[in-house]
């Protein structure tokens, strides 16, 4: 039966969002994971650049055993360098001594192949899904993780855009038929996760009360602050972020103002870090036409019509920066220079994330850390 229920734990207004009583098939019965302080071990599905930033910061923030697994194992294998290499700079700086950068290392572990069929996660008591934005992939994920996971576990997902009504749907233990929908939850990180301090916590219709809390207890236990969303299409952050891309992607295109022009208002007008065009090709505009589709197509509101332009240029294949043309054009990195510069105080001065070439998410990730003068306290 629905109702209607607050769920504003800690913000100032209350979302009222309908609430679908959980109900108590056999299922329910189970014993679910209710408190954030008891989780001691956590499992990462994908090792891309989101699944590594959770794993870092679940095994150096939170202090919990990490079990990384992906359908690649060479991720896994660059995942744990780039591990490494964080906790290098850690050490360099002096955040930490050795022995504690060994500690949190040991704490991260790769699955096998065929770990989750093999009992390698019997002892997870959440997971996090970070694996490609694909619904269908995501759903198998789920139904796996529902089959194997112990029964307290949560099954959490990283996804940006794709409902979690529809992926706890999904969670369906293959041997016994049982719903394990009521423990799926949304936990959308930002990227580059250890520098980003949010994390939006997403409540599927089935989610149970205790699920969310625990879950919200973990974020904070991995010193993120937590906003929950609503299930609904982009959550807050996309909702409000896309459109306002968007927005400034027509104003171009309808000749308000120069791209230079409508950047720098935002930026010095605003105090914005950066402007939204500049964004829009660091975030890749094939992802911001897609996340803009994603609104338009769910809530059937023009006002989320992707701009004309935006769809041009993701046909042209001008996608940002990865392409190396989006609304500005972008070229190589040089290579490094064969000495280090020195800092004032006399130290290296290493970017603080990432490797020596720099892909084009390693570069995000330094661009945000510049741009919250992150680059400059580490
Ligand atoms: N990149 C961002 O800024 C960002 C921010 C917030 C949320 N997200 C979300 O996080 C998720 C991951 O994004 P990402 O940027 O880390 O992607 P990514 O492409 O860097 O990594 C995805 C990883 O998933 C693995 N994978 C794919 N299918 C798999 C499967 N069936 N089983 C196991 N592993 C599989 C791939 O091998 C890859 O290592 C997506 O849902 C995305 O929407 C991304």
């Amino acid at each position: 039966m629905a109702s209607l229920r607050v769920l504003a734990r800690s913000s100032h207004r209350a979302l009222l969002v309908p609430h679908i009583a959980p109900s108590h098939s056999p299922a329910c019965k189970r014993s679910l994971s209710t408190d954030a302080d008891g989780i001691d071990k956590v499992a990462v599905i994908g090792a891309g650049q989101m699944g590594i930033g959770i794993s870092y910061v679940a095994a150096k923030t939170a202090g919990v055993d990490v079990l990384i697994s992906d359908r690649s194992a060479q991720q896994i294998t660059k995942g744990l360098q780039f591990v490494d290499t964080l906790l290098g700079k850690e050490v360099k700086k002096g955040k930490m001594n050795n022995e504690e950068a060994n500690r949190v290392r040991s704490r991260i572990k790769a699955a096998s192949e065929n770990g989750l069929q093999d009992g390698e996660f019997a002892e997870v008591d959440l997971v996090v899904e970070a694996v490609s934005e694909n619904l269908a992939v995501k759903q198998t994920i789920f139904s796996q993780l529902a089959t194997h996971l112990p029964p307290h576990a949560i099954l959490a997902s990283n996804t940006s855009s794709i409902s979690l009504s529809t992926l706890a749907a999904s969670a369906i233990d293959q041997k016994t038929g049982q719903s394990r929908a009521r423990q799926v939850v949304g936990f959308h990180f930002f990227n580059p996760v250890p520098v980003m301090k949010l994390v939006e916590l997403i409540p599927a219709l089935q989610t149970d009360p205790s699920v969310l809390d625990t879950a919200r207890g973990f974020a904070e236990r991995m010193g993120k602050t937590v906003t929950q969303s609503a299930d609904t299409p982009g959550f807050i952050s996309n909702r409000l972020l896309m459109p306002f891309i968007n927005e400034a992607i027509i104003a171009l295109e309808t000749g308000v103002a120069t791209k230079e022009d409508i950047d720098t208002t935002l930026k010095l007008g605003m105090n914005h870090p950066m402007g939204p065009l500049t964004l829009a090709d660091f975030i890749g505009l094939d992802t911001c036409l897609s996340i803009m589709e994603v609104l338009m197509r769910e809530t059937g509101d023009s006002k989320y019509r992707p701009s004309v332009l935006l769809g041009r240029m993701v046909s042209a294949g001008y996608l940002g920066k990865k392409s190396g043309q989006g609304f500005y054009t972008y070229t190589a990195r040089p290579p490094p220079p064969p000495q280090k510069e020195r800092k004032d105080d006399g130290t290296d001065a290493d970017p603080p994330y990432g490797n020596a070439e720099g892909d084009v998410d390693v570069g995000l990730g330094r661009l945000l850390l510049k741009s919250i003068g992150a680059d400059k306290k580490q």
